[in-house]
């Protein structure tokens, strides 16, 4: 049967220059893509481990509708002729684990900033559709952070909620390198909002909020560097797989709202194929009934993995670190991230679904079946140094 929008119109297949692809979000995107869509994509990447599932056999059911192409965007002039030949271009590339904001702050905001300068140029002058990723870090901090420890206003929704039209973005001190993605990341947003604007170019910003599953990031010395420091849910599952204590930075006071990654691929196909309702919007996507602290989420990841792996959880399973330690000089943080729904559901009508305990569920199954043997085999085997 054909594939409708929102307004029962049939949708034509597209094809789609997704940059970004090979990583965590794009790999979802592409799944889903292939899987329920017949568009075409386009993946652009430097790396293809996470959708080479997706690539090979060409006896998969959408072979022909999936082409990689190995490329950094920094330096590749094939970039302008991907984007010229697809009607909607996707951009996800960028740098955006929180241990390289204050420690590579230079490579950081030329990722989320320079880098996606031409592939906005590249769209507004060849009237290409753009779907840029951002991040709800744009928020920065809540404005009920301001406030005195005990004030009641704390406890009002207009000072912690995060809305697109209406709050502030608010960051710390040039000297908190932190901020250099989420400050990169907003000017790259009110350059194609200008672009919109000014030159007419179709556009629609996405801010994502802590999605989480399957393929995040990489586990430590299994598929990434010894040495490397991933997002919280890596590098709590790689904890718990080497049977270590969680590492809770400054107290695990820092609130979170996290969403499961197949909810929200659910609302990006919506945005893909509803121009009309999506086109120069700026959307939240995230789950405002999962909110958790980091610590709860340490002690909700704790009792997951114990059910889904039969091993009893350690002795001590958190210990406190501080934000320097762990993460360097530099280092801040957004205290409450909420996100506020009111703009995507009512131009797409979507909503959340996954609880935190099911998404851990099934997201700490994988972890378990993907990595325990490694782990295990790693940890018998002498380092070579
Ligand atoms: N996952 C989240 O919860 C979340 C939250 C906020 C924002 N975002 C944004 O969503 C986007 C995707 O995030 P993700 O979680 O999938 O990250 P990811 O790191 O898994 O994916 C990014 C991909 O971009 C590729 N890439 C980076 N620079 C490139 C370049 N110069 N040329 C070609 N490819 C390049 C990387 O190789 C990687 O595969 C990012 O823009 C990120 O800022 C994600
Ligand atoms: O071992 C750890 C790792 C992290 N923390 C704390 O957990 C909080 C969340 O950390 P993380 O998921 O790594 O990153 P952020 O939520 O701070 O930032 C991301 O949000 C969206 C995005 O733009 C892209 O994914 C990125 O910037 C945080 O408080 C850490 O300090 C911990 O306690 N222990």
């Amino acid at each position: 049967m054909a594939r409708v929008d929102l307004d029962g119109n049939v949708i034509k297949p597209m094809t789609i220059c997704m940059i970004g692809a090979g990583g965590f979000i794009g790999s979802h995107l592409c799944e889903k893509l292939m899987s329920e869509t017949l568009h075409t994509v386009l993946a652009v990447d430097v790396y293809s481990d996470k959708i080479k599932h997706l690539l090979e056999p060409d006896s998969l059911p959408w072979a022909g509708r999936i082409q990689f192409h190995r490329l950094n965007i920094k330096n590749d002039s094939r970039l302008e002729g991907l984007i010229k030949c697809s009607d909607l271009t996707i951009n996800l590339a960028a740098i955006c684990t929180p241990a390289d904001y204050n420690t590579r702050p230079l490579d950081t905001i030329y990722s989320n900033f320079i880098d996606a300068l031409p592939v906005v140029k590249y769209c507004s002058e060849n009237n290409k559709r753009l779907i840029h990723f951002s991040t709800c870090e744009v928020y920065g901090k809540t404005i009920g952070s301001f406030l005195p420890k005990d004030s009641p206003l704390r406890q009002d929704p207009a000072y912690y909620i995060l809305k697109e039209d209406t709050s502030p973005c608010i960051f710390g001190s040039v000297e908190k390198q932190r901020w250099s993605y989420a400050c990169a990341k907003q000017l790259i947003e009110r350059l194609i909002y200008a672009e919109g604007a000014e030159n007419g170019l179709e556009f629609t910003i996405v801010r994502p909020f802590n999605w989480i599953g399957p393929r995040m990031d990489f586990i430590p010395g299994i598929d990434g560097p010894s040495e490397g420091v991933p997002r919280v849910l890596a590098c709590f599952s790689n904890n718990l797989l080497r049977r270590e204590p969680l590492k809770l930075v400054d107290g695990g006071e820092s609130q979170r709202t996290f969403i499961y990654i197949k909810d929200a691929i659910e609302a990006v196909l919506l945005m893909i194929e509803n121009p009309a309702r999506a086109s120069g919007h700026i959307f939240n996507v995230g789950n405002p009934n999962n909110e958790v602290t980091v610590r709860q989420l340490a002690e909700m990841m704790t009792q997951v993995y114990s059910k889904v792996s039969g091993e009893d959880a350690i002795e001590t399973p958190t210990i406190d670190v501080s934000s320097k330690e762990f993460y360097g000089e530099g280092y801040d943080d957004s205290d409450k991230r909420i996100p506020d729904m009111t703009i995507i559901n009512k131009q797409l009508g979507w909503n959340p679904k996954t609880s935190l305990w099911d998404l851990l569920e099934s997201t700490l199954t994988y972890q378990h079946r993907t990595y325990a043997e490694a782990i295990k085999q790693a940890i018998a085997k002498p380092s070579a140094n």
